[in-house]
């Protein structure tokens, strides 16, 4: 029987799956957690994995390995090889002005030129999330540490490189769906094989005498994983939401909505896509084809902070919550506790609006903190579907898609069923599906045998997500 393993380093911990190559049936499971905060010591999340890979019984057996990551973090690397300082995350919100700047710089000064110019250069307009513009922060804010970057790399490059033993940045790859949510590649250059824009990272960075990793192919080898006692064969590896959507097989109309510490709806197309509005990140998939995605920065960790401040857990905040009517009596909540991205509202902060003696319930602050983060996401999947999106089916996933809470409210705030698969670590899954892929070669990854999944139904509630049209701009910028 052989074995591969996928990794999710994600933003809250780090995820191992340990399936069967053949039939993805999994073998074993093991996760640790990662330090908190936007910002971020590489070497953190080089722990958590050598803790994960132990409690999911080592990687020894495993014949392909392959890591799949949080998108965009910056990770400054110098002509050693050494870490320069913390990763900045894609949750960081410090760059939003340096992303404003080379908006206008693009356009000479006209912010809607600039827009459409980056999108039409990189199928995305910057925000602070995305790598290029960390760069451009990193120029201003701290010029040794920009003066010492000889390469640079993203969560899953820079993983991927640890496991192969490597030591020389010369040697470090990546994958086209992550590359493209760099800001400094063009998934759709040289017919879809994509190609960086060396004059776009010059722009932000001030040079251009950087190694960037090496673009691999989708189902290109990295190399072999050092330390096994036979080494494994290294994948890719993705960006967390292209492996997401190997894992789940997303087909044409299939959306993906991801309540994790990101928010994210996205689906597969064959065309690029590039929004000038800067809704629509126009990124690349893990197959040779896009991902146009929108990503909101208020997911799970909402839900997290209400259940705290109600003093209960996720299953007494689900309890509370179904307690309450669609609508929550009234109350809005709208969801921007770690400042947004989509919509661009990097200073904004959070409120929960319309409370009235009557409606001032514990179960209506539950209910009212669901519907805000669902409301948040119907946004995105509008925007998306600007884009051409036909959707067929919304598949709900993330560690917050096992709240019977939100399995229940999604469909009233969305007005369609949501398909909720077994709880499982899609991202993780997906890099396996891609290990597995790697060591079978062909064109298509492995047909793995598809999980259970439950639809749920309910009337729509229209009433709800009008209230927070009506409230979502009413917020108070952080000081
Ligand atoms: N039953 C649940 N109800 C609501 N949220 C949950 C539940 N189980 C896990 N979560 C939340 O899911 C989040 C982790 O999801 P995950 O997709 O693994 O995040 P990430 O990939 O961003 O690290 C945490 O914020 C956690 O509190
Ligand atoms: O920024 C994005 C995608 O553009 C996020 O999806 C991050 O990639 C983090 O994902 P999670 O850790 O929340 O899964």
């Amino acid at each position: 029987m052989t074995l591969v393993a996928g990794i999710d380093s994600s933003t809250q911990s780090v995820k191992v799956v340990v399936r069967q190559a053949g039939t993805g049936a999994l073998a074993r499971f093991g996760q640790a957690p990662h330090p908190d905060g936007t910002e971020v010591d590489p070497a953190a999340w080089w722990d958590a994995l050598g803790a994960a890979i132990g409690i999911a019984g080592g990687l020894d057996d495993v014949a392909a390995v392959a890591v799949g990551g949080q998108q965009h973090g910056m990770v400054a690397l110098d002509a050693a090889g050494e870490v320069i300082r913390p990763a900045l995350l894609w949750n960081d919100t410090r760059s939003a002005a340096a992303a404003e700047d080379l908006i206008d710089e693009l356009g000479d000064g006209d912010r809607a030129a600039g827009a459409a110019a980056w999108a039409s250069a990189v199928g995305t307009v910057p925000v602070a999330s995305l790598t290029i513009t960390k760069l451009r922060w990193l120029r201003d804010a701290e010029p040794e540490h920009a003066a010492r970057v000889a390469a640079l790399a993203l969560p899953h490059d820079w993983l991927t490189w640890k496991l192969s033993g490597g030591t020389d940045v010369e040697e470090l790859t990546t994958d086209r769906s992550d590359a493209s949510g760099t800001g400094y590649f063009d998934a759709s250059a040289d017919g879809g094989a994509g190609a960086y824009r060396p004059d776009l990272l010059a722009r932000a960075l001030g040079r251009d005498d950087v190694v960037l990793p090496r673009v691999l192919a989708p189902a290109e080898r990295a190399g072999t994983a050092e330390g096994a006692s036979s080494p494994a064969v290294l994948g890719p590896g993705a960006g967390d939401n292209a492996a997401a959507a190997l894992a789940l097989g997303l087909g044409p109309g299939d959306v993906a909505l991801s309540v994790g510490t990101s928010g994210v709806v996205s689906a597969v197309v064959d065309h690029p896509v590039a929004d000038p509005t800067g809704l629509v990140a126009g990124f690349a998939d893990a197959t040779g084809r896009y991902l146009p995605l929108a990503v909101t920065l208020n997911a799970s960790q909402v839900l997290d902070r209400v259940a705290g401040l109600l003093g209960v857990d996720h299953g007494g905040l689900a309890e509370l919550a179904l307690a309450a009517s669609p609508g929550a009596g009234g109350l809005v909540c709208v969801p921007y506790l770690a400042g947004e991205r989509t919509p661009n509202k990097p200073l904004a902060t959070g409120a929960f609006h319309g409370l009235t003696l009557g409606n001032a319930t514990r179960e209506n602050l539950a209910r009212a903190a669901f519907e805000g983060v669902l409301c948040s996401l119907a946004d995105g999947l509008d925007a998306v579907r600007t884009q051409g999106l036909d959707v067929a089916s919304i598949q709900l996933v993330g560690g917050a898609a096992r709240s019977r809470a939100l399995t229940a409210i999604a469909p009233t705030v969305l007005g369609r069923p949501v398909v909720v698969p077994q709880p499982s670590e899609f991202v993780a899954d997906g890099a396996a599906r891609q290990a597995a892929w790697v060591l079978a070669g062909g064109e298509a990854p492995p047909e793995w045998t598809a999980s259970r999944s439950r639809t749920y139904e309910a009337a729509q509630a229209p009433e709800v997500r009008e209230r927070y049209a009506r409230a979502r701009e009413l917020t108070v910028e952080r000081s």
